[in-house]
């Protein structure tokens, strides 16, 4: 088992750019441990600050909310940040800027060619993990596109968020190749573009736990 995940089992779950309150039932039936809730206005699955408030009344406790963020404005992020437990910075934002909200920050690393990703991990040492995602040029994230998981040192100074065109059929692949602390999707779960749907989450899920029971095994 590789270094980054000797003592974590259990890779955790977190399903990106929900919009609907079934989204949010199904997610959680399906065992998810963190919920996205896209506010740039700039995604088709983006959502306004009152759409955030009512969908994360609809969160149960031990389900981590959190906001994923592309460059906001400080004044956006801390009328957010009370239905939130997690931010999730997609964009250019400095790290003072990240950790200005007194709320837990993760940051999203777009994997481009020449991204220098121990570096990026050092200068982004406030959070609390990495979410690594496919590089589009002009695309900030939900790009429903794989990047190649051999590009990630065993060992890095952060916990890693494996993201980037994961679907069902390719999760228990990517785990078994980067051990990350957790898993997230967002295209691969989805039936019409931008609206998730319950079988492809709950397929999600439980390709997540055969995997970890497979490498447990030794597979
Ligand atoms: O999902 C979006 O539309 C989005 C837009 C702008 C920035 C980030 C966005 N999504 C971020 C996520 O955390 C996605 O889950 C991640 O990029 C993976 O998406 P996908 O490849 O579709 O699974």
């Amino acid at each position: 088992m590789s270094e980054r995940r000797l003592a974590l089992a259990r890779t955790r779950i977190k399903f990106c750019g929900l919009t609907r309150e079934q989204d949010i039932d199904a997610a959680v039936a399906a065992g998810a441990d963190a919920l996205g809730f896209v506010l740039w206005p700039g995604s088709k699955r983006g959502i306004d600050e009152s759409r955030l408030a009512r969908l994360s009344a609809r969160v149960p406790a031990f389900v981590t909310r959190v906001g994923l963020f592309v460059d906001p404005s400080p004044a956006l992020v801390a009328r957010c940040a009370e239905s939130l437990d997690l931010l999730q910075f997609h964009g250019d934002e400095p790290p003072a800027l990240c950790a200005s909200f007194s709320r837990p920050w993760i940051k999203a690393l777009r994997m481009r060619e020449d991204l220098d990703l121990q570096m990026a991990v050092e200068t982004y040492d406030g959070a609390q993990a990495v979410l690594l995602d496919a590089y589009r040029p002009g695309v900030p994230g939900g790009t429903g596109e794989t990047f190649d998981w051999s590009r990630i040192p065993a060992r890095l100074a952060k916990p890693v968020i494996l993201a980037g065109g994961l679907t069902p059929d390719n999760v228990a692949d990517a785990i078994a190749t980067v051990r990350p602390f957790a898993v997230d999707v967002s295209g691969g779960v989805e039936a019409d573009a931008g609206l998730k749907d319950p079988e492809q989450m709950l397929a999600f899920a439980n390709a997540v736990r055969h995997a970890d029971h497979a490498n447990l095994n030794g597979w």
